[in-house]
């Protein structure tokens, strides 16, 4: 479970998020929405850690994170996995070395058993046999799947995603969705999903968080979500070619 309480962020005088309350269960697939700028990714990075609130607490799984020393954090980080926007896959390294890099750091796994984890981690991906190739020779949607073998090599209770589905076309967008919901199932891990991807955030969400200048303005399930008579929020999720001022606009 991961609880924030009354979390503020300033950067350099100006409140990127505002008294941020929220809860979410253990096994929940938790999706946040919002424009660009609205203090998203900050609150994924408070989440695992990198960054502290100005005030308020952070709670994984019961403890209290904001004011751990550096090496009781990296303990909590292990129970966490985080799928990068941009995959941020070791170039120099196989797939198989990189799926396997978060098991040689952070546990005294024997060799084999070692990728005996990384090639079932792999076929959950959909990537069976993959491991000696380089992380070059793959396509952008390949590298997601990596990525995602690399954040759940570890048995994450936690995972968190940064714009899982950023750049890729619709097909291979739908596969990593699956792969969400299925990691949820297999791993039973709580999910954070971080996505400007309207029909992702529906189709996976148990609940949907929309941020919006730094406050949650409106938080359930995707069909409280679509009815929201909030007007910023459907304003939002119908996106600006929908907008009544553009309709205005073009009849004028
Ligand atoms: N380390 C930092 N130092 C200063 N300002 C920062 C820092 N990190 C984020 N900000 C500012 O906080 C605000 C929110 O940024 P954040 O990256 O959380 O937004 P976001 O909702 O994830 O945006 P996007 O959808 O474009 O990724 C932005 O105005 C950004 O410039």
């Amino acid at each position: 479970m991961i609880e924030l309480k009354n979390v503020n962020m300033n950067f350099r005088g100006n409140q990127t998020l505002k008294d941020i309350n929220l809860t979410i269960e253990q096994g929940e697939i938790m999706v946040i929405i919002g424009p660009s700028g609205s203090g998203k990714s900050t609150l994924l990075r408070m989440i695992i850690g990198l960054l502290k609130p100005t005030s308020g607490e952070v709670w994984v799984n019961n403890r209290e994170i904001t004011q751990m020393p550096e090496d009781e954090l990296n303990k909590i980080r292990l129970e966490m996995g985080m799928v990068f926007q941009y995959s941020a896959l070791f170039d120099s390294m196989t797939v198989g070395e990189n799926v396997a890099f978060g098991l040689r750091q952070h546990s005294d796994m024997p060799e084999e058993e070692i990728w005996r984890t990384v090639r079932r981690k792999l076929r959950m991906v959909g990537l069976r046999g993959k491991e000696n190739a380089m992380p070059n020779e793959l396509s952008g949607g390949m590298k997601k799947r990596v990525s995602l073998a690399r954040a759940i090599a570890i048995d994450p209770h936690i995972v968190l995603y940064d714009e899982p589905t950023a750049g890729l076309d619709p097909i291979m967008s739908n596969t990593i969705d699956r792969l969400i919901v299925s990691t949820r199932r297999m791993i039973r891990a709580t999910s954070v999903v971080v996505t400007h991807d309207m029909s992702s955030a529906f189709s996976i969400a148990d609940r949907i968080a929309m941020i919006y200048g730094g406050s949650i303005i409106e938080i359930g399930t995707p069909d409280v979500i679509k009815q929201s008579e909030n007007p910023i929020v459907a304003k939002f999720i119908r996106g600006a070619t929908a907008l009544p001022e553009s309709k205005g606009r073009s009849r004028a």
